[in-house]
């Protein structure tokens, strides 16, 4: 029976292996018991007080290891379940969740909250991911957070305001206490201190071994090799833990991040139209914001999270390491390594280079060369027509030169400092490693006068292990201090971004109004905060008005000057339809979108006559400027104007340059800004789509390629449509929509004149009242007003078939004719001007 002998040989061997290094007898235990009674006799020995040096020492430090190994099991063990339980409640909230829906279109719902889930494949599974909207209240309280660190900040080491900008960033990141990040950012430091604690007992089983061989010990080497392999399982996930929480962290933080900055940027207040006002829209961070919003963010979250481990890390390790050396090396030799770190730690700051302000250059000059890359391929037919490769590759070489430079600048400015940085941490170090890791076998031989190979290679071991993990833990401190700076870079760019989109979305936004108190707080020097006056902007709005009504507004061009910028409208006055019914618009009933079937004649039939406005004047006397103080994204800034406008969806405006949404199908474009899963919920169907297409004559399109299939095809339709095609879309759209109010800018210029007379026609017959923008006095017979404005800030308002109309017109004919009576003389002038020239 070989197994049987093998087995009780092996009993026999732990028994053994107990009682030599624990003391503890287990003949007469029963495998069930064993757990309790071996930790039961570890915490009788850790408690007895056993005297140095005895036997009894030994076992007690045996016993000490084993218990921190059961309590760093457990609390791995009891951080796994935590993770699971909670995994489990989450899934069961959005289970939950689902009865709260209140849209549901697909791979995606908004939950009455404002939260969002959405369903994303993963290989055969679909994995289901909550947005949350971040509340409008947080971004009021925000703002003043920001407001009061509006100084520009020079980035240095542990400059005060850098951390001050990481505090005010840091309650994004972390909104509360109890919030998953902060359990995370504390799991990380469990294990960093788990990491630290661990390479403390390798050290000292190291050095354990080397006695074990030297002193010709096999059963201890054989003991001590197995707590070497057990130690290496908790070691090497510890390690693994660590990565991948940093990892996770930073993911989190980017996800917190782009989310906040998302909800503030494409909100209601148009943030993303209006930074381009901001003092502060020429900085590169907000020039570039979509490299800001994208790239700074990710390498924001990348640094932070990395120095925090890159600190963390070494000042544990020396807080541990410190604490067990000053045992063998006394207080002395604590006091000197920790004065050689921070006379390292002075030398290498004062070579330390500027890196916050390179790396944040650098990455504006990445900003630049990537948007012009974008620009030259958004509008590449353009330059080709133009000829202008030339060009454009003379000024994209200029900006990749200028990157380049600033690349070759952070690493050049590298150089003297990781010279420095090498000679001292790498060389010096080391030396005063073996310096002080001999100094208590140097003495303890000069006291005693004999001497323990075994105990002192033991002791040199332990010491030079410990003293070299201690040179790596200053080392990484040290290294950290170049990441501490590059983190102040990054912060700084996204102090500003933050900032910048929390003055424009704050509903007292002033449009880069540079006030007297600005210009008297950038020339002071004290730090107190100037409020601007309030009342810059004074206009009025009135929203959900049964039509559109201007009343004594002064149309001027946003600029730092407010009030006393360029007006190009002076004291505009107009209202469509004429007659308004008070009663409020309801937006149930009101509301056009909820038609079902787009081309349902008997609705149309109730929303009244429909009215329609021309506004006619030359280039750039401020006929668009009107639409964009209609749409809200220019303010009005005199006081006594008063804006009366419908409700959102009873108005729709279309631009003088057709917008294509990128990446979308041909239906996403005709249902624009509808969403796809909009469509389907609110029960559209494609055919009646076809039916639109046909009402503005785009169906041959679908005749052309695959017929409704086309409607899911995805192209460039900015290139792919013609000029004609594209403002015949956004008359497509307009028929979808069915809004009850339309503005027209340059709708149909690039539309021949029979289209245009049956698009028109179209929009009188369904209704509508519309606003037309246009040059061409030909357009008046559409409309029932003409709104005239001239070069000055002088307009003036006519109905159209009314005496006055009709005697100016008569004026204009008889001009005309009187013109006419002329030409046969100037004929005449002409053949003799022609006959002379011959002669010549
Ligand atoms: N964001 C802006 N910043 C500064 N000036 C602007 C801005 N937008 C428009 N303007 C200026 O306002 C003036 C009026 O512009 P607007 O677009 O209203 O002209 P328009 O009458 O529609 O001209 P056009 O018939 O050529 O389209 C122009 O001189 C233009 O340069």
């Amino acid at each position: 029976m070989p197994d049987i002998s093998v087995r009780v040989k092996l009993v026999k061997l732990l028994i053994q292996l107990h009682y030599q290094f624990l003391k503890l007898d287990l003949r007469n235990v029963e495998p069930k018991g064993y757990l309790s009674i071996l930790l039961q006799h570890c915490w009788a020995l850790v408690r007895s007080s056993s005297e140095k040096g005895s036997k009894n020492e030994i076992f007690t430090r045996h016993a000490r290891l084993i218990l921190w190994v059961f309590a760093a099991l457990g609390l791995g063990s009891s951080f796994a379940a935590v993770l699971g339980v909670s995994k489990i409640a989450s899934f069961w909230r959005q289970k939950g969740s689902l009865n709260n829906k209140l849209h549901s279109a697909g791979k995606s719902q908004l939950l009455l909250n404002g939260t969002r889930e959405l369903l994303i494949s993963e290989g055969s599974k679909e994995k289901k991911v909550v947005v949350t909207s971040t509340e409008k209240d947080q971004y009021e309280h925000d703002k003043y957070l920001f407001k009061n660190l509006e100084r520009d900040v020079r980035s240095q080491l542990f400059n005060s305001k850098f951390l001050q900008q990481l505090n005010v960033i840091s309650t994004i990141l972390i909104p509360k206490f109890l919030h998953k990040n902060s359990l995370m950012l504390s799991s990380q430091i469990f294990f960093l201190i788990l990491r630290t604690w661990l390479s403390l007992m390798v050290a000292r089983l190291d050095g354990q071994i080397v006695k074990d061989i030297i002193s010709g010990r096999p059963k201890r080497f054989v003991f001590d090799m197995a707590c070497w392999f057990f130690i290496a399982f908790p070691a090497s996930y510890t390690n693994s833990a660590i990565k991948y929480i940093q990892r996770k962290l930073s993911l989190n933080f980017r996800a917190r991040l782009t989310r906040y900055i998302h909800d503030m940027y494409l909100d209601k207040r148009l943030v993303f139209y209006k930074t381009t006002f901001d003092n502060e829209a020429t900085n590169s961070i907000i020039a570039n914001i979509d490299n800001s919003i994208t790239n700074d963010v990710q390498k924001f979250c990348d640094a932070v999270t990395n120095v925090f481990a890159n600190v963390a890390k070494p000042v544990i390790d020396l807080v541990f390491f410190s604490i067990y050396l000053r045992d063998s090396l006394g207080s002395i030799g604590v006091v000197g390594i920790f004065l050689n770190y921070f006379l390292t730690g002075y030398i290498l700051r004062k070579y330390s280079p500027p890196l916050g302000k390179l790396v944040s250059s650098r990455s504006s000059s990445e900003g630049d060369y990537y948007n012009y890359h974008l620009n030259m391929i958004n509008n590449s037919e353009e330059i080709a027509f133009y000829q202008g490769t030339n060009v454009e590759r003379t000024k994209v070489n200029n900006l990749y030169d200028k990157l380049m430079d600033q690349m070759l600048l952070v690493d050049r400015s590298k150089v003297e400092y990781n010279i420095v940085e090498d000679y001292i941490l790498k060389y010096t170090w080391s030396a005063w490693g073996y310096v002080f890791a001999s100094i208590p076998i140097v003495l303890h031989t000069w006291t005693s006068e004999e001497t323990s190979e075994s105990a002192n290679m033991k002791e040199f071991i332990m010491n030079k292990r410990l003293m070299l993990s201690l040179a790596d833990a200053g080392t990484r401190l040290m290294h950290s201090i170049k990441d501490i700076s590059q983190l102040t870079g990054y912060t700084n760019r996204i102090f500003v971004l933050l900032k910048v989109l929390h003055r424009v979305h704050d509903s007292d936004f002033d449009y880069g109004m540079v006030t007297s108190s600005d210009e008297a707080e950038l020339n002071s020097t004290s730090t107190t905060v100037v409020q601007k006056s309030a009342a810059a902007i004074r206009g009025t709005i009135q929203h959900d008005f049964n039509g559109i009504r201007f009343e004594n507004i002064d149309v001027i061009i946003p600029s730092a000057a407010g009030t006393n910028g360029v007006t190009l409208v002076k004291g505009l006055t107009f209202q469509i339809p004429e007659i308004i019914n008070l009663e409020p618009s309801s937006s149930k009933h009101a509301s056009l979108a909820n038609i079902r079937d787009p081309l349902d004649q008997s609705r149309l039939m109730n929303r009244g006559m429909g009215s329609s406005l021309l506004i006619l004047g030359p280039n750039s006397c401020g006929k668009s400027s009107i639409e964009r103080i209609l749409t809200e994204i220019w303010p009005i800034y005199n006081k006594n104007g008063l804006l009366s406008i419908p409700p959102t969806h009873d108005l729709f405006c279309v631009p003088q340059r057709p917008y294509f949404i990128q990446g979308g199908t041909f239906r996403d474009q005709i249902i624009y800004p509808m969403t796809y899963e909009q469509f389907y919920e609110k029960g559209y169907k494609d055919t009646q789509l076809v039916q639109i297409l046909c009402e503005v004559r785009l169906e041959y399109l679908l005749k052309r390629e695959r017929g409704l299939n086309y409607f899911n095809a995805i192209a460039d339709w900015k290139d792919v449509l013609s000029g004609g095609e594209k403002q015949r879309m956004n008359f497509a759209r307009i028929m979808f929509h069915r809004p009850r109010f339309v503005v027209l800018d340059e709708a149909t210029n690039a539309i021949s004149v029979d289209m245009e007379d049956h698009l028109f026609t179209m929009m009188k017959r369904c209704r509508f009242n519309f606003i037309s923008i246009s040059q061409r006095p030909s357009l008046i017979k559409y409309h029932d007003y003409l709104l005239e404005l001239t070069n000055g800030t002088d307009w003036s308002l006519k109905t159209l078939g009314s005496d006055e109309v009709i005697l100016s017109i008569e004026n204009e004919i008889d001009s005309l004719q009187q013109k006419l009576t002329n030409v046969k003389e100037w004929e005449r002038k002409k053949d003799e001007l022609q006959a002379k020239l011959a002669l010549v």
